[in-house]
């Protein structure tokens, strides 16, 4: 198990805000590593490799109940989870620092005793639009995104995840610039222990 602290930077914010890519950016620097997470949705055709193991609500069960997940979340009717297994993976090659897109909920279950560094990325519907379409995404699927977003109970999930962030991290300047920001800030919360 956890004999030794661990850190999970916990990357936040609205749909192509660059949740992913800063993840990747960050950890293609080294120190700190990205994560594999468990998820009973199924797969998309934007995924990328090793972001997901799809799993089913059988499998996922199972494992949750053998308290096999250091995290656990629910997303609409899907469930995600890191199981302690990556981050053991990643111990054995001396890192402890990982990043990762994630939000807690109000059904999140996380072991208290890791550390988790909560970012919120800041990007203007506008830019995120840009970013969408340019990723490839569908002006349907734009829209149906930015439909869900003002939703009432969605948009109050977003804002909460807002406050609760320990940085909000301004994601309008170039992927360089956002990596490096969010890698100094998960190298300065690693050596504060
Ligand atoms: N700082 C940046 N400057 C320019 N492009 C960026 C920047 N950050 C991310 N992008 C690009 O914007 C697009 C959206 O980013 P990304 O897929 O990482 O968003 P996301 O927050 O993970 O989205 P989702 O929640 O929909 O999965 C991608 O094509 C990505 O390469």
């Amino acid at each position: 198990m956890i004999e030794e602290l661990i850190l999970i930077l916990c990357v936040s914010g609205l749909t192509g805000s660059g949740k992913t890519a800063v993840s990747e950016g960050v950890s293609k620097l080294g120190g700190i590593q990205t994560v594999l997470k468990l998820t009973t949705r199924p797969k998309r055709a934007s995924d990328l490799d090793g972001e997901y193991c799809f799993v089913n609500s059988d499998i996922y069960n199972k494992m949750f109940q053998e308290k096999k997940f250091a995290l656990h979340t629910k997303y609409y009717d899907h469930a995600y989870a890191i199981p302690y297994s990556i981050l053991e993976e990643g111990k054995k090659k001396n890192i402890s620092r990982f990043i990762t897109p994630w939000a807690f909920g109000k059904d999140s279950v996380f072991d208290p005793r890791i550390r988790y560094v909560k970012i919120w990325l800041e990007l203007s519907q506008e830019e995120r639009v840009k970013r969408m379409l340019n990723r490839g995404d569908s002006k349907e699927y734009v829209a149906k995104r930015l439909e869900q977003e003002a939703l009432p109970e969605f948009s109050a999930y977003c804002q909460q995840q807002r406050q609760q962030s320990h940085f909000i991290v301004n994601s309008n300047a170039s992927l360089d610039e956002v990596v490096n920001k969010i890698r100094a800030i998960g190298l300065d919360c690693a050596n504060l222990h």
